[in-house]
């Protein structure tokens, strides 16, 4: 079985860059001992990961300037720093002001060419797919990876919940690695024999040049719903950072999902060539039949050829059909995959074997209520996942819900409205409140809720784990549970604090407790510890406050 690793990964074999030739290719003026041209076997922005022959960035950031940890990389080996103006100056009143240094106007829009040069990624590149949208990335880029497996295709994977390297698996920080850990990582793919890369990509490494360096074969867009608007200002802006990504620069062809109506303005604005998908007839490949079945839903693909290719999937719901037949379609019009052995994989049901770790996941056995943990963490997908599992339920949808602190605040009410019109029983909770109060971020979902045109009986109780024990104790056998927002993370963040947390984790061991023995863990047993407790607000510090953002919004 795997193990989770660090996120962190280098190739082996790195032939090293003269310095030299790196100055050249930033256009960075160097600065520092004269005739000191060491050879560069490494790229990083974090000081912590340094390495020997490492050339070090020390990034602007939103909290600190990475220049001021340029002693620590020397320290760790670092043969060179590349910063800015103002990194020029920290360091030269550090103890790294020995070490030969380049300095840019904008290291980050350097570093994607640099890392790419060091780890020889622009050399003979591998085909990559990637994908972006508000939801349902993740899910795509799991159903690409199956089937290319089951044609015998070794790929790579990178995706908000884990990075998948040959066997080995990571654990992931951010949806889409930095742009030094991604060619890094490209590159440790390429040497464990991977044919096929995959990679997920927010709007927000699209924009913060984490991509750069890497030209994506096929890129595929799910949907475009409120989300990161607090980083965005509007809908306009956020789907302009997603468009991004659908231009020369960046990709050759699109696939492009005309579920929401951003979908169909993509297809009509896109400069690549563009293939669409939909429910409706003017799609190119269309998804009709679709149907929630009693272990998860079927549905068929329909090509622009007369192709009819079946979709069958452990999970209900029409969002994740359209997930599953955007991966066929990609890897069709990238031609990475025969058709022949796309439409095979389909018909051997293998995306009915896929694993989504916290996406619509079955924790429960075969007592008790159901009970599933899912990463609904926006109106929309909160709006269709209870859909697909109403179609299923037998009883109650008791559904246990939370917000996101120190981000998109906004979200909230329309939550909290959705979940308790889609819900029987709404029991409110607390996820990751950060600087945040805890209490605030429940009240706003409470009030929402009990102002909705249908409520859901409500219940505001405030640790994860005692949401979970309540919901139990309120279901009868027949009732479907399933909390949404935590999904896969093993983590309840806390004033800058990651405690260590998996609500699936959490809700194993309550089903226990209560008599119903959960399913087989496709995790084998390695959940992250259970219950948490809760620090008090007023025993933060100022200086803590907005120390810390976690990776997803
Ligand atoms: C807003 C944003 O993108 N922030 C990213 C940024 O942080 P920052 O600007 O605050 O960095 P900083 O803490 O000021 O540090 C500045 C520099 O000093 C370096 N440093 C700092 C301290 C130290 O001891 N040593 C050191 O080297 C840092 O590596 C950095 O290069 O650079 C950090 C290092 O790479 C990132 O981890 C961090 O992502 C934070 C965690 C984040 O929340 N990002 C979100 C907005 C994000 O990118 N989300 C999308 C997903 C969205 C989705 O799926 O919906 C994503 O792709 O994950
Ligand atoms: N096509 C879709 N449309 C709407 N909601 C979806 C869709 N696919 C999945 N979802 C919902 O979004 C949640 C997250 O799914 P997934 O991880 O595949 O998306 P994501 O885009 O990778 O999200 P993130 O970037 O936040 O990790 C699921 O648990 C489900 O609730």
């Amino acid at each position: 079985m795997s193990t989770r690793t660090a996120p962190h990964i280098r190739p082996e074999h790195v032939p090293g860059v003269p310095l030299d030739e790196i100055a050249a290719l930033s256009g960075a003026a160097v600065v520092g001992p004269a005739g000191a041209d060491p050879a560069v076997t490494g790229v990083t922005l974090a000081s912590g990961q340094v390495r020997p022959g490492d050339l070090y960035v020390g990034m602007p950031g939103l909290h600190t300037h990475g220049a001021r940890y340029a002693a620590e990389a020397r320290e760790r080996g670092a043969v060179a720093v590349l910063t800015d103006a103002a990194g020029r100056d920290l360091v030269a009143a550090s103890a790294a002001r020995s070490l030969p240094l380049l300095v840019v106007d904008r290291p980050r829009e350097v570093l994607g060419a640099v890392a790419a040069r060091v780890y020889g990624t622009n050399v003979d590149p591998l085909p990559v797919l990637g994908v972006t949208g508000t939801n349902g990335k993740t899910s795509t880029m799991y159903f690409c990876e199956a089937l290319l497996n089951h044609a015998g295709v070794r790929t790579g994977l990178s995706t908000t919940v884990e990075r998948h390297v040959g066997d080995r698996v990571l654990g992931s920080a951010l949806t889409t690695p930095e742009a030094s850990e991604l060619h890094a990582l490209i590159a440790s793919m390429r040497e464990m024999g991977a044919r096929v890369l995959l990679v997920e990509v927010s709007a927000q490494a699209v924009d913060r040049h984490r991509i750069d360096g890497v030209r994506f074969d096929t890129v595929g867009f799910t949907n475009l719903s409120p989300e990161h608007l607090d980083e965005y200002g509007d809908m306009e802006h956020y789907f302009a950072a997603k468009r991004a990504l659908f231009t020369p620069a960046h990709a050759r062809r699109a696939v492009v999902s005309l579920a929401s109506e951003w979908g169909r303005r993509l297809a009509a604005e896109c400069p690549l060539p563009v293939t669409t998908l939909g429910e409706t007839a003017d799609a190119d490949w269309r998804l009709v039949d679709q149907h929630d079945t009693a272990d998860g839903s079927t549905a068929m693909l329909v090509g622009p050829a007369g192709q009819r290719w079946p979709i069958a999937l452990s999970v209900p719901g029409v969002h994740m059909d359209l997930n599953a037949a955007l991966a066929a379609v990609m890897l069709a019009e990238s031609g990475v995959l025969a058709e022949d052995a796309i439409r095979a994989g389909l018909e051997a049901h293998v995306l009915a074997d896929v694993y989504l770790p916290g996406r619509l996941e079955r924790v429960s056995g075969d007592t008790g209520p159901t009970f599933f943990v899912d990463y609904a963490h926006t109106e929309d997908a909160l709006e269709r996942t209870l859909a697909a599992v109403r179609k299923q339920a037998r009883g109650r949808i008791i559904l246990i819900l939370g917000a996101d602190g120190g981000r998109d605040p906004y979200k909230r009410p329309a939550m909290g409205r959705i979940a308790s019109e889609l819900s029987d029983v709404l029991v409110v909770n607390d996820i990751n409140p950060r600087f945040e109060d805890p209490d605030a971020i429940r009240a706003v979902l409470v009030a929402a809720a009990r102002e909705a045109e249908h409520p859901a009986e409500v219940h505001d109780v405030g640790d994860p784990s005692q949401a979970i024990r309540r919901a139990i104790r309120l279901a009868r056998d027949e009732d479907t549970i399933i909390v949404c927002g935590p999904g896969d993370e093993d983590y309840h963040e806390v004033r800058g604090n990651k405690l260590p947390y998996s609500s699936r984790g959490a809700a194993r061991e309550a089903l226990l407790e209560a008599g119903f023995p959960p399913n087989h863990s496709p995790r084998g047993g390695q959940e992250p510890a259970r219950g948490v407790v809760l620090p008090r607000l007023e025993e933060t510090t100022a200086s803590d406050r907005g120390a810390t953002r976690g990776a997803r919004a």
